[in-house]
């Protein structure tokens, strides 16, 4: 496609009239990546995705991260949580696979052993902070990376990656998604300075290329993602309800997107990252499911109900 040069243009710089040109042109990379659903496949083609989160306090953000998945199109959805968040988790859903390992003394073990078949894993929602569960997910970060399966790192998983950012640098099959908070801590955590307020899309440009071009996603009113090359901007129409979980649910549908996307390759996707497209899916699919939802259940409306509207978002936003 043509008009695809200009989706590499430096985001930042742009006009408005421009951004909305390169928002059209992106959207069409995301179809590009989409798995046809045809009559020859098995279970798992799609994606088997693992979710590593959940504790005695957070229950909801890795089943939100898990089932968004599973409503994005992946065939199956583990989740990795300590022992107590287990049964909770399991009877929200019966979609899917719960394995109470994060807090055992065997937990890298035990993980590791399900990564052969997984192709994504999103670490982090609802993992809480406890130093024996972190430590456990350093053991399980540095297997993933091992084998090369591609790491979308959110919430706590940020925390961690804050406290020692070599886990992940240079990792360029991960995708972080901070709020601004977490963005923050990040930023001041590796490039020793406080974010700059006034450049925004520069410093997720900067902190990116600090951390050997990993993609990052700056979640807020807009979000800004870059790949330490490019910077792309997602302004697509969300909701003003700022409920807990949204971001969970991103979390989630990305760690499908990801897969999509690095089977699809760079081919796909005009020679653009394939990461920035499936980051960019994420977030307009995201704010679109926030937006449908908040035209039915104004200031009531929850994750539960932006879960509710994932396919139909995904078919208006991807597939018309
Ligand atoms: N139902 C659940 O189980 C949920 C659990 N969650 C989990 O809760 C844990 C903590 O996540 P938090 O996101 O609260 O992280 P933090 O504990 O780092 O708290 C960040 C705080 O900053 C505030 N904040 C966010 N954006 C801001 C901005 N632009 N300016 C000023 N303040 C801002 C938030 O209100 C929040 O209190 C994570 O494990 C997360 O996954 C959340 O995902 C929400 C849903
Ligand atoms: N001011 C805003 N206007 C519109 N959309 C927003 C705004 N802030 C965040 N979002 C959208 O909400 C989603 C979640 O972002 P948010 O910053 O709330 O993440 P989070 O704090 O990690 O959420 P969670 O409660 O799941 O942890 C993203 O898709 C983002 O685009
Ligand atoms: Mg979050």
């Amino acid at each position: 496609f043509p008009a695809c040069r200009l989706v590499l243009e430096r985001a930042f710089s742009l006009h408005k009239a421009h951004s909305i040109k390169v928002m059209e042109n992106t959207f069409q990379l995301v179809r590009n990546i989409i798995p046809p659903l045809t009559t020859k496949k098995y279970k798992g083609q799609d994606g088997r995705i693992g979710v590593v989160g959940g504790c005695q306090e957070y229950t909801g953000a890795p089943y939100f991260a898990a089932i968004s998945a599973l409503k994005v199109g992946a065939d199956l959805s583990h989740v990795f949580c300590a022992k107590e968040a287990a049964p909770v988790i399991k009877s929200y859903s019966p979609e899917l696979i719960v394995h109470p390992v994060l807090d055992s003394p065997h937990a890298v073990r035990d993980v590791e052993a399900w990564l052969p078949r997984l192709h994504a894993l999103v670490v982090g929602p609802g993992l809480g902070r406890d130093d024996v569960l972190l430590e456990n997910v350093k053991g399980i970060l540095e297997a993933s990376k091992a084998r090369g399966i591609p790491v979308v790192i959110d919430a706590d998983g940020l925390w961690l990656i804050a406290q020692q950012p070599s886990l992940i640098q240079g990792y360029r099959k991960a995708v972080l998604t901070p709020n601004y908070v977490e963005f923050c801590r990040l930023y001041e955590a590796v490039l020793r300075d406080p974010m700059d307020s006034r450049d925004p899309d520069g410093a997720v440009l900067r902190l990116s290329q600090a951390l050997g071009n990993l993609t990052i996603i700056q979640k807020g009113e807009r979000d800004v993602i870059s790949d330490g090359d490019q910077v792309l901007v997602c302004s697509q129409e969300g909701s003003r309800r700022r409920c807990g979980g949204q971001g969970d649910l991103l979390s989630g549908s990305l760690g499908v997107l990801v897969h999509w996307a690095l089977l699809a390759g760079s081919e796909k996707t005009d020679g653009v990252n394939p990461l920035l497209v499936a980051a960019f899916g994420a977030c307009a699919l995201t704010r679109q499911s926030s937006s449908q939802a908040f035209q039915k259940y104004g200031r009531s409306m929850t994750t539960t109900d932006m879960i509710a509207e994932v396919g139909a978002a995904f078919r208006k936003l991807f597939e018309t």
